[in-house]
């Protein structure tokens, strides 16, 4: 069935389900209106996208305290030209708690009111390169000296440290496709020994019916992740009317927008780089972000990424055009990603 039915709009996601992308994904796009389907991985939310088996995909983009999901960055970059079609069109932004989820081990058990026991201070070991380690922000609420192997998504390890490097220093990270994905690992954890355990959300212990060993393991309390929301082709108002109120443009020349765009220039000119941010600036663009990755052509060249913003002149399609052709004359290429109502704020569930 195509995608584009109105009555069937469907929307792919980073799942499995209870994943925070499904969350993120719920919030925006509810039933009836909307048939939601959990993809294995960032990679097949994309496929689904430009093939257009699905109308639009969500992916998580970036948090607030670990930085950029490089994975999503390589697919919008494209290096392979496989999602020549692929442009965000929205933006959720949702706070993140993570768990620790396992299986309380009957073996321990007996230990459970004396948690220092468990063979932690509940400081990590100061190093040389980290004289002060990070204090974590919660303690464990049973023995995890049964836990051997932690399963999540890169990101939420990386969000994770204090608490990881505390209480569960030296066990085996296994990085997998989302923290849903973790929570179905360990849930298939057969004889329930509980040496397997996984970073991944409340819902997801509730769903893989796991127990939650910790709570709110990240490093800051304020931990947020912004997720993007793409469609095949440039965003275009009508587009705008098929997506959930909140994310349609109500009062479209007043509304803070962002764009992203990709360039890339030749590294052997002296300021080519600074040339090219310059761009921005001269046509009243503001840039609030920009990351780079390897152009997998040559060692140590990149592809950069710029999100820009604006207000009102922003939604000039003429200043914008105008900026992207001068970008050509100082690039060696350069893609428009999308441009979509800036949601900064504006918390899922709100
Ligand atoms: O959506 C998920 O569950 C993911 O694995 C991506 C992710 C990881 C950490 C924080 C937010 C989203």
């Amino acid at each position: 069935m195509s995608a584009s039915s109105p009555a069937n709009i469907i929307i792919a996601y980073l799942g499995p389900p209870s994943s925070y992308t499904h969350q993120a994904t719920v919030d925006s796009f509810r039933a009836p209106k909307y048939t939601l389907r959990d993809e294995l991985s960032i990679r097949d939310v994309f496929d689904a996208v430009q093939s257009s088996s699905a109308s639009f995909g969500v992916v998580p983009f970036e948090n607030s305290s670990n930085g950029a999901v490089l994975h999503t960055l390589d697919l919008l970059i494209d290096r392979e030209e496989a999602f020549p079609d692929i442009h965000i069109c929205g933006e959720v932004f949702m706070d993140v708690q993570h768990c620790l989820l396992g299986y309380v081990s009957q073996s321990f058990s007996s230990d459970n009111k004396d948690l220092q026991s468990s063979g932690s201070s509940g400081s990590a070991t100061p190093t040389s390169s980290i004289p002060f380690p990070k204090e974590p922000r919660s303690k464990p609420m049973t023995d995890l000296r049964h836990v051997k192997r932690i399963y999540s998504h890169p990101q939420a390890f990386g969000q994770c440290e204090a608490f990881l490097s505390t209480y569960l220093k030296g066990v085996e990270r296994h990085e997998v496709s989302s923290t849903s994905k973790a929570a179905t690992i360990v849930a298939e954890d057969r004889d329930k020994s509980g040496a397997e355990a996984a970073i991944s959300s409340r819902l997801a212990a509730d769903v893989h019916h796991l127990a939650v060993l910790a709570k709110g393991v990240q490093d800051v309390e304020d931990n947020t992740t912004r997720f993007l929301i793409i469609q095949r082709g440039p965003v275009c108002h009508d587009i705008q009317n098929l997506l959930p109120e909140k994310f349609q443009m109500t009062n479209g020349f007043r509304l803070k927008k962002k764009a992203l765009i990709a360039f890339n220039i030749d590294h052997g000119t002296q300021g080519a780089l600074a040339n090219a941010l310059l761009v921005f600036k001269k046509h009243s663009l503001n840039l609030t972000s920009i990351n780079s990755r390897p152009s997998r052509i040559r060692p140590w060249h990149y592809i950069f990424l710029v999100e820009v913003e604006g207000e009102r002149e922003f939604d000039d399609p003429d200043l914008l055009h105008l900026a992207l052709q001068e970008l050509d004359t100082v690039t060696e290429g350069n893609k428009w990603l999308g441009c979509w109502v800036d949601r900064f704020g504006v918390n899922a569930g709100q």
